[in-house]
């Protein structure tokens, strides 16, 4: 705290008007801060105010004794909570009875003592189960951690009320440093320190409203201690609240819960304790309370889902650059609700899940980029819908988190085998979720672009196949008529010869060229003759038999491999084609022409390979030429 702010409480402090105990408590705290001082004279000084020592004999037994046989008398309650503990209550007790109301109209005192009592019965609660050691105290700096208000609105009663008229929980701190250069916390350290109370509890009173604005280090007792009483200072707002404001602040005292390691189904618990605690509390101490429904009541009602859509993300929880398709696997549905709501608010989409086994149908119906999994659920757990959920090749890629509560070597190695890509201690720390997130963002950023860069590569791949297969077509088909051309014939020829060698079986060749075509090219021109060549490839084509194979070898000259047919069936065939061109005028460019062909055959019998067989076709076709075209030779 800065030289200024200690000066202002010097100031305030001197002028005598701070909230401070009075009569036999203010006797009890001076006998108690003396040394040697012993049980019984503490217990004797309190049995001079009777109205003091049954609070405190009542208080004993509300703080030490609920089990077991009751506290009866001052001795015992002296003796059951020490000097020290005796003293703070003697202190808290008086300043309740001495304060239950004032001048400062804006500030509602029994409203003030309930947030208190409140505040003191959920951190004695919380420190008794987190075994955090100062269950007794912890009930003494709850009711005191705010003093500070008490202290301002003891001091400047009508300012004071200015202030409260215009303050919101956000901007009360400013306004009353503005109006008064201090403001209730840092009032509330000094008043603790004034009475002797450890640093800690003062740090603690500075920072509860903000934790975050403390230097403690996340994780250590000091750190556990102030989110312990911030949560506890929530929890008694919420209480405190009217019943439509309630609500609104429900989901955030949720997640302030899950920070200290409190799940849903232990904020119900403490927070209905809590709640009959005050009753009892209120009761001894005269101060009325509000209706408070029951936690469970608060947490399941209809409008909390709504309300969380609107949790004011905590700072940390940045705006996602990469949005994430998010799966949340959680048996508790107010962590559900929560959480999505967080995610959301970051810019993901999230769906949610109840159990291993919901998710993997989940995952079935629309596979998320990333899940965050709870370990413990009923039907299956994180761990078995993990195995399930990698089983399966195209899941491979989701990056998985396991929320787990231990984090022992063995578990951890456990969840890593099950196929989790990392893990998330609990309680979700937001922050800690959101580096998480980011890295993990990352990674699902990198695989989804090698992924992409993969998919393109195999499309790159396809279409170079596929082009290398067009190009391997053309290099063997001719590109007037479509036929295979001279090179495939050669290669066919050689295999259809190498078959029939190897069964013993015939096969035999035809030249079939066009007669007297030059004269066609001539009289019509070359483009009609291009025309006319490939009216007769597919004269010939109509004609042939199916296993035969017609491939245009040069200008005007085709051949036809008959695998299985000697000379005398290829004579046949040959006849046929010939007629069938012959007989069938060509239509070119609106012309009528008459075409013939001479066709020149020879088999494989008594032949050493097929060019030998191709010339002895070719010399046929010669001959056919010779003999005046339009016919067939066949030797
Ligand atoms: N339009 C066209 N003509 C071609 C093509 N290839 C070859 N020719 C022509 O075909 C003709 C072949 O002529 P020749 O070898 O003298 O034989 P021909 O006129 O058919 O006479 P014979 O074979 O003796 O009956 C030439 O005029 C070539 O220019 C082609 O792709 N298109």
């Amino acid at each position: 705290m800065n030289q200024f702010v200690n000066q202002k409480f010097a100031d305030l402090k001197a002028n005598g008007n701070l909230p401070s105990p009075r009569g036999v408590a203010l006797q009890i705290i001076q006998l108690a801060d003396k040394e040697n001082t012993t049980t019984q004279q503490i217990a004797r000084l309190i049995s001079s105010d009777p109205a003091l020592a049954g609070r405190i004999i009542k208080v004993a037994n509300l703080l030490v004794h609920r089990e077991g046989r009751p506290i009866a008398s001052i001795m015992d309650a002296v003796t059951v909570q020490g000097i020290k503990s005796v003293r703070q209550l003697a202190l808290s007790l008086s300043l309740v009875a001495d304060f239950r109301s004032g001048a400062c109209c804006g500030f509602d005192y029994q409203k003030f003592w309930a947030h208190s009592v409140c505040t003191g019965i959920a951190a004695q609660q919380i420190a008794a189960k987190m075994h955090v050691g100062v269950a007794d105290e912890a009930f003494l700096l709850g009711l005191l951690s705010q003093i500070g208000r008490l202290a301002l609105s003891t001091l400047f009663a009508e300012e004071y009320s200015q202030v409260l008229e215009h303050a919101t929980t956000d901007n009360l701190s400013e306004l009353e440093s503005n109006a008064f250069g201090i403001n209730h916390n840092q009032i509330t350290a000094l008043m603790l320190s004034d009475w002797g109370m450890p640093a800690l509890f003062q740090d603690i009173a500075l920072h509860i409203e903000q934790p975050e604005s403390s230097e403690f280090h996340e994780g250590e007792r000091n750190w556990r201690l102030l989110h312990l009483f911030h949560f506890s200072d929530r929890l008694a707002s919420v209480c405190m609240l009217a019943p439509s404001e309630r609500y609104r602040q429900i989901p955030k005292l949720m997640l302030v819960a899950t920070r200290v390691g409190i799940e849903t189904s232990a904020l119900i618990e403490i927070g209905d304790s809590v709640i009959r605690g005050l009753r009892e509390w209120a009761d001894l101490l005269n101060i009325e309370i509000p209706d408070i429904p029951p936690f469970d009541e608060m947490l399941n009602s209809a409008s909390i889902a709504s309300e969380l859509m609107s949790v004011d993300a905590q700072p940390s929880v940045q705006p996602a650059i990469f949005k994430l398709h998010i799966l949340l696997v959680d048996d508790d549905r107010a962590i559900r609700l929560l959480y999505k709501a967080l995610l959301e608010k970051s810019g993901h989409s999230v769906t949610t899940a109840n159990n291993g086994r919901e998710a993997l149908e989940s995952v079935k119906a629309s596979p998320p980029q990333l899940i965050i999994s709870d370990w413990m659920m009923p039907e299956m757990d994180g761990i078995e819908f993990c195995r399930e959920l990698r089983k399966n090749p195209d899941w491979h890629r989701i990056y998985v988190f396991i929320v787990t509560a231990q984090e022992s070597t063995e578990k951890l190695i456990e969840a890593f085998e099950a196929g989790a890509n990392d893990y998330l201690s609990k309680p979700i720390n937001p922050k800690v979720l959101a580096a998480r997130l980011r890295s993990a963002q990352r990674i699902v950023q990198m695989q989804e672009a090698q992924e992409e860069d993969r998919l393109q590569l195999r499309q790159f791949a396809d279409e170079l196949a596929l082009s290398n297969k067009r190009l391997q077509a053309l290099a063997v088909t001719d590109a007037l008529t479509g036929l295979p051309n001279r090179r495939y014939m050669m290669e066919r020829l050689e295999q259809e010869w190498a078959l029939a060698t190897r069964a013993g079986r015939p096969v035999c060749c035809m030249m079939v060229d066009i007669d007297h075509f030059k004269m066609i090219n001539d009289t019509y021109g070359h483009q009609l003759g291009d025309e006319a060549l490939k009216l007769v490839a597919s004269s010939l084509q109509q004609a042939m038999r199916k296993q035969d194979v017609l491939c245009r070898v040069g200008g005007e000259e085709f051949m036809v491999i008959c695998p299985d047919s000697d000379n005398k069936a290829g004579f046949i065939y040959a006849e046929r084609l010939r007629q069938h061109v012959a007989f069938q005028p060509v239509l070119a460019s609106g012309k009528s022409l008459r075409l013939t062909v001479s066709i020149g055959l020879a088999d494989n019998a008594g032949l050493a390979s097929p060019e030998a067989m191709m010339h002895q076709a070719d010399l046929r076709l010669y001959a056919a030429k010779a003999a005046g075209r339009n016919c067939t030779i066949i030797g």
